[in-house]
């Protein structure tokens, strides 16, 4: 069986901006993976190569056993669903347009629906909000959900294509702790139910649900680590990752982090001291 994603070598460079650096990176059927590191450190560099949006200056990239350079990008592209709260920028666009139709016109990758819908998609689209529990909100507009609820919406409307490769980009930004929850008990039903590959990317180690299987950390471009999550979630690799000293803690099969020392402490002491 190919790779889900296969990056050898991969480096992006922009002017004398070093992005992403000898990147060797492999995603297997039925791993599921969560992306983590600092504001700025390459986050959205590296999934912008997974989706062809960016291509790298040096290395070999495949994605779902399509070598980049041979691939027909928006072909491939059909099989990536991708929830990002930048597809807010055509919230002036969505902002009219109802729950369901958002849904459905995931099948034909566009914001707004453009194409004849048939009956099936409709089906589709009803099953996917009924699994989702957003089947309440039919016939409401995107502008007048909550921040939860679009975003659920966006994640039922990026299935609808039966991606083979679903991106969740920061899905938890900006949401209460509740909404979050249910947020990753939606990542968790769609591993078991979905056919599909994840790739979450978060700040916060705690949405690494029981379902994730892989860790891949990321430092100024560079990974600390990658590899199965009980290998990657180390203190050190954490506190590498983060700057920060960290150490890791599990809870109903959660990593969650505390942190062991405060941030400029030691210029507190220096100030106290004069
Ligand atoms: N086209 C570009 N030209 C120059 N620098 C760039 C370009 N694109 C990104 N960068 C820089 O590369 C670094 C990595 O950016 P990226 O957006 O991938 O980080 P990130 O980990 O997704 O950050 P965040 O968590 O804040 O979203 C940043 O310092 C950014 O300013």
């Amino acid at each position: 069986m190919e790779n889900i994603i296969s990056m050898k070598n991969v480096s992006l460079i922009r002017g004398n901006r070093v992005i992403l650096k000898d990147i060797n990176w492999e995603v297997k059927e039925k791993e599921h993976w969560v992306i983590l590191g600092l504001n700025g450190s390459g986050k959205t560099s590296l999934l912008n190569i997974v989706t062809g949006y960016q291509y790298p200056t040096k290395g070999e990239v495949s994605v779902l056993g399509h070598p980049f350079g041979q691939t027909n990008l928006p072909e491939l592209r059909k099989q990536i669903g991708f929830v990002s709260s930048s597809l807010d920028r055509f919230s002036q666009t969505l902002k009219s347009e109802t729950v369901e139709d958002i849904v459905i016109s995931g099948k034909f990758a566009s914001i707004g629906l453009y194409e004849k819908v048939i009956n099936e998609d409709r089906e589709q689209a009803e099953q996917l909000m009924a699994s989702f529990r957003i089947d309440h909100l039919k016939g409401k507009t995107y502008d007048t959900l909550s921040e939860g609820e679009k975003r659920k919406v966006l994640i039922g409307r990026a299935l609808m294509a039966k991606p083979k490769l679903l991106i969740l980009d920061e899905p938890s930004i900006g949401l209460d702790i509740l909404a979050r929850e249910e947020i990753l008990s939606l990542t968790k039903e769609i591993i078991a139910h979905q056919q599909c590959h994840v790739l979450y990317v978060t700040h916060y180690i705690e949405e690494i649900v029981e379902e994730m299987t892989h860790v891949l950390l990321l430092k100024e471009g560079q990974i600390v680590a990658a590899g199965p999550k009980e290998e990657v979630l180390t203190d050190e690799f954490l506190s590498e990752t983060f700057q920060l000293a960290l150490k890791v803690h599990w809870e109903n099969n959660r990593p969650w982090a505390s942190i062991h020392q405060n941030i400029g402490s030691t210029k507190f002491a220096k100030v106290e001291s004069k």
